[in-house]
This record gives structure tokens, C-alpha cells and sequence, in this order.
């Protein structure tokens, strides 16, 4: 992708096509706008990182909160983003047998009820086995690591949404 298109876009098209980099906030991606012209790639990822990091907890516990649940209420109901679809199903969250169901809803609701955020974790970079070993493991994190860790997480989610729009989006959404 030539950075110069990205940099000719106006904002709506910038929002349209780089709007769920972050899941359902769109905002951040407006903000960054403003950064314009961009180097590279690169240079908006960092540009998305540091608005992140300048959030007070608040706002970086209410980007978790746009986060839907792993194999949770919007992957029955079918109204996750597309992105997020794509990313539990290769997590296999799709294809959960009633008994792996029941524990990750277990998990979840635990977790929600321990820090009053959802767990997020990138999908894409961990199966099954190794989302209800982190959801077990960052139970005992006390809330202020668990934020940060799970921001960590939406910045891995962000690098490849990134990576997925240019390598595949760009002719598509124009
Ligand atoms: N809760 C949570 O981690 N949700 C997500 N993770 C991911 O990779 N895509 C999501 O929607």
C-alpha cells in the first residue's frame, strides 16, 4: 500500500477503512487522523499507541469494554464485528463443545464480576487451550497490571488489523 493514499484520504474514508483497528472505536482512529502525513504503517500504529497510553484508566478500561467476550453474547446472537469473527473463530471459539462453552462462560463472567472489564486477549495468536490458561492465570493479577496487560493484548489485535487492511483492504473499501 503507498502511504500517500492513506495520506490523501479524507477523514470519513480514514475512519471507514482504519475505524475497528481498535474494536468499536472508531474515535481513536479520528483522532489520529490529525497526525497526518504519516511515514509508513509504522508510524500510525505509534501514533494509535501513544493516544492509548495518554488515556486515563478510566478510558483504557472503557476500550475493554468495547471488546465482545470470547465465545460470548455476540457470537451466538452473530452481531460480532466482522474482524472479531474472524479472529474467535481462528481462535476456535466457534466450534466449542457445550462443556468448553459452559467453562469459558464460567471464566468470563468470573473475570468480568473480579475487574468490570472483559477479558481481551489476541485471538489470533492463541488457540483454545492457551485463552483458558490466561484466563485462569490473569484472575490473580491485581487490577492495575491486569489494564495494562490487556491493553498490551488490544495493541496486538490493532498490529494485525493493521497489517490485515493493507494487505488486503484497500481496494476493496474505496
Ligand atoms: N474479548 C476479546 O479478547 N475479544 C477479542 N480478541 C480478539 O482477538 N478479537 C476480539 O474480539
Amino acid at each position: 500500500m503507498d502511504i500517500n493514499v492513506v495520506n490523501a484520504l479524507p477523514y470519513e474514508d480514514f475512519v471507514k477503512l482504519f475505524g475497528n483497528v481498535v474494536e468499536k472505536c472508531p474515535l481513536i482512529s479520528a483522532a489520529v487522523w490529525s497526525h497526518r502525513p504519516f511515514k509508513d504503517l509504522a508510524d500510525i500504529e505509534a501514533h494509535i499507541t501513544e493516544f492509548i497510553h495518554r488515556l486515563p484508566d478510566s478510558g483504557k478500561e472503557g476500550i475493554l469494554r468495547c471488546h465482545p467476550d470470547l465465545a460470548g453474547r455476540d457470537l451466538q446472537s452473530g452481531t460480532l464485528t466482522r474482524e472479531s469473527q474472524e479472529e474467535q473463530s481462528q481462535a476456535g471459539m466457534t466450534t466449542l463443545d457445550s462443556a468448553e462453552f459452559l467453562q469459558m462462560y464460567r471464566l468470563n463472567s468470573e473475570y468480568k464480576e473480579h475487574f468490570g472489564f472483559p477479558f481481551v486477549i489476541c485471538a489470533r495468536l492463541n488457540n483454545k487451550a492457551d485463552i483458558v490458561h490466561q484466563l485462569s492465570e490473569r484472575l490473580k493479577n491485581d487490577r492495575a497490571t491486569e489494564r495494562e496487560r490487556a491493553i498490551e493484548e488490544v495493541k496486538k489485535i490493532c498490529s494485525l488489523r493493521l497489517r490485515n487492511i493493507v494487505l488486503s483492504e484497500i481496494q476493496t473499501k474505496l
